[in-house]
């Protein structure tokens, strides 16, 4: 069967037990077959019935066997509207720069600090020594 494209409005048609759609990393699966058979139970399926299920998906932490299980099942792929919700999907390194640069930030931080510091101990070591001087002279 040719992939179909379908929009978010598309998929949201098919939110019932007996007509079940699910989008999971942009691609449309069939889930009304598979949904009485699901490890997770049936709850759950129809908590994202018809909708982005990325996250819930992702959440769980699916094995590889649960992966092969989605590829039978695909329909077709997500056709975005401008408006539509984002990708749920994360962005490859997005994340974790981020919160390198963060740390980066405050390493540099507290380099500034201690030189800052270091300078000031220096000039005041330097004044003491000058009035030590004065006095004995
Ligand atoms: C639509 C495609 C889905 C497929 C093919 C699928 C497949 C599976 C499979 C094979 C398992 C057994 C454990 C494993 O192999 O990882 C499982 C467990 C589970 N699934 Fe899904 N799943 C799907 C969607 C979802 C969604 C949308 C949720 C939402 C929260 C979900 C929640 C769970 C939970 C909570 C378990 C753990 C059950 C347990 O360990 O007792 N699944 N799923």
């Amino acid at each position: 069967m040719a992939l179909k494209q379908l929009t978010y409005q598309d998929v949201a048609e098919h939110n019932t037990k007996k007509d079940l759609y699910v989008v999971i990393h942009d691609q449309i699966y069939d889930v009304t077959k598979f949904v009485d058979e699901h490890p997770g139970g049936e709850e759950v399926m129809l908590d994202v019935a018809g909708q982005d299920a990325t996250e819930a998906f992702e959440d769980v932490g699916h094995s590889d066997e649960a992966r092969e299980t989605l590829g039978p099942l695909k329909v077709g792929e997500l056709k975005r509207n401008p408006g539509d919700p984002k990708p749920k999907t994360p962005v490859p390194g997005a994340v974790a720069p981020a919160a390198n640069n963060d740390s980066a930030g405050f390493g540099v931080g507290l380099y500034i600090i201690l030189a800052i510091g270091g300078a000031a101990a220096y000039f005041a070591y330097q004044y003491l020594e000058q009035q030590k001087a004065a006095q004995s002279a």
